[in-house]
């Protein structure tokens, strides 16, 4: 469907409360494939975000920025004629379900932010940030996406991931690799951790229940999802045992169960 512009991926399954499901840096709405028949009692609806899998991937950068996506976010709420949801993101999905309740917080029932942040705190940081960020998007320009997904998937924030049936890191891999160059870099560009805005003044301004979840061997993110659960009026934090980044992708039962007690607890 388009969005202010852009030709958006949007599947929908189930019916029930809205969950709107936002997956991460080189992700899809595949990302939520082996999740479906747990929320089978939820309206489903998982985008591609821009730059990534079925979704355009414009030349423009100021396209990708926090401001236009989320922008896109509530688009696609009307168009579905959907009042206020329940928004669950991962990693750079979660930095924008924060940045969609920070906006729209009057289209929001509840937030799930699986590995996520706010942003960086300080003008250095975020500076520093972009410039990494900038180096890694020209590097993809360059070398590809094959060899921008060699470099990604050896990340220690991944090294968990090693440990997965081979069937499923194929399949996250598979994954990462449906993208383009542009869009990668774009996103890299548009909305990264270095370039959006810093959240982290403005938690208190989430009224809405908030659920933080991290996983036990992902430290950086366990201490940010801290930071942030002493910050937010209405949060519930969650360390999920044996797991690192990707939650949903190692233990996917006890994620869907998490989410599902929330969303049903009204
Ligand atoms: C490596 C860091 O930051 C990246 C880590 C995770 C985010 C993400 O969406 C990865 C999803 C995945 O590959 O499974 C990504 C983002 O938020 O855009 C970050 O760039 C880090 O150490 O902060």
């Amino acid at each position: 469907m388009e969005l202010n512009g852009i030709r958006y991926h949007v599947e929908q399954y189930g019916e029930g409360e809205p969950l709107l499901l936002l997956h991460g840096f080189t992700g899809s709405a595949d990302t939520w494939r082996p999740l479906l028949r747990s929320w089978g009692d939820f309206r489903l609806i998982a985008v591609d975000l821009i730059g990534h899998g079925r979704t355009e991937a414009p030349k423009s950068v100021e396209r990708y920025q926090m401001k236009q996506a989320a922008a896109d976010l509530a688009a696609l709420l009307d168009a579905l004629r959907i009042e206020k949801a329940n928004v669950l993101g991962y990693s750079m999905g979660g930095r924008l379900a924060l940045s969609f309740a920070i906006w729209y917080p009057h289209r929001l029932r509840r937030l799930v932010l699986e590995s996520s942040s706010p942003g960086l705190k300080t003008e250095a940081e975020r500076r520093a940030r972009q410039e990494a960020d900038e180096a890694l998007a020209q590097m993809i320009e360059r070398n590809g996406v094959r060899a921008f997904v060699d470099y990604w998937e050896q990340l220690p924030l991944f090294a968990t991931q090693k440990k997965l049936p081979k069937p499923v890191q194929d399949a996250i891999r598979r994954e990462r690799l449906r993208h383009t160059e542009r869009g990668l870099a774009n996103s890299l560009r548009g909305m990264g951790t270095g370039v959006q805005p810093s959240w982290w003044d403005r938690l208190g301004e989430v009224k809405v229940p908030v659920l933080l979840l991290c996983g036990e061997y992902d430290e950086k993110f366990c201490r940010i999802a801290a930071d942030m659960h002493e910050r937010l009026p209405n949060s519930e934090l969650v360390c999920v045992q044996k797991v690192g980044h990707a939650i949903h992708v190692e233990q996917p039962g006890i994620f869907a169960k998490i989410v599902s007690e929330l969303i049903k607890r009204g």
